[in-house]
């Protein structure tokens, strides 16, 4: 049986300057790898800058070619690991877009996967955000191995649907990752809830990888970063304040419940059917 993968969910803190939010990072993946044994490490959504829709265009980049891509490159071909580098605003052809970059073990540009679903809530007195005044929304999947676990990546608020995620599922993805930054307050209600329904939907691993919470920011982040297992059990989870999860995932547990539950060979495919036009 293949080895359990073993997978850090960096749940970052915030920093006053882009720099210094990369410095903390690349220290943090360092003792993930070298000090965790860390195969494939992930970061959250929006972790080098204010979550806020003014700042997007202020804090762009070029992906791969920017300074925070280049320095994830540098330490993931360091290291030997695959890096899925949380989400950083991306400037394009004068579009901006919420996009993850993932690299490989030689420090390998793997893709990108920009956000499909954009945050646009409207919860008054609680919490209102308009991504779709400033972000272009992304049409594209992204999958890619560590090993022999094929990977899925979303964005957050992709998360809350489950098509999207079924999608990944017919792609014959193990696991799939959403750097994420719910509020605190819809996060306690459905954070931990949605990553235990997609993975049971699924028969996958679920990780949803949240920013630390940073109560002096306009955007107070959730935190509560979690794993979830094919089963649907909460397989770790984190705190409020920075904090790194290290869990192994063993494929077994997606064996078991496809094996003994097998929900994907029992769909009515003949009366209805998730069908992805990409
Ligand atoms: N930040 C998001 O994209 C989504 C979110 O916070 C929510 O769905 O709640």
């Amino acid at each position: 049986m293949a080895p359990a993968l073993k997978v850090a969910l960096l749940q970052l803190g915030g920093f006053p300057t882009k720099q210094e939010a990369i410095t903390n990072a690349i220290n943090q993946i360092r003792i993930a790898a070298k000090n965790k044994g860390a195969k494939l490490v992930i970061l959250p959504e929006c972790w080098n800058s204010t979550y806020c829709t003014k700042e997007f265009p202020r804090s762009a980049e070029q992906i791969p070619n920017g300074e925070t891509s280049k320095a994830l490159s540098k330490v993931a071909g360091e290291l030997g690991i695959t890096l899925i580098g949380g989400t950083y605003p991306e400037i394009d052809a004068g579009k901006l877009y919420n996009t993850c970059p993932v690299w490989g073990p030689k420090g390998e540009f793997l893709g990108k996967y920009r956000k499909m679903h954009l945050f646009d809530m409207d919860i008054p007195g609680r919490c209102t955000f308009k991504e779709s005044s400033v972000l272009t929304p992304g049409n594209e999947f992204l999958t890619f191995n560590v090993g022999d676990t094929k990977v899925g990546v979303g964005i957050c608020y992709d998360q809350r649907f489950p098509e999207f995620a079924a999608v990944y599922r017919k792609r014959n993805c193990d696991l799939l990752v959403f750097p994420s930054a719910f509020d605190t307050f819809t996060g306690p209600m459905h954070f931990e809830l949605i990553a235990q329904a997609r993975a049971l939907d699924n028969g996958m691993f679920v990780a949803l990888c949240a920013p630390a919470r940073d109560t002096s920011k306009d955007y107070v982040a959730y935190g509560y970063s979690t794993v979830s297992d094919p089963w649907g059990r909460v397989l770790s989870r984190a705190k409020e304040g920075p904090e790194m999860l290290v869990v192994d995932l063993d494929m077994g547990l997606r064996d078991s419940i496809r094996r003994q539950i097998p929900t994907q060979e029992q769909k009515r495919t003949d009366v209805y059917e998730v069908v992805c036009k990409i």
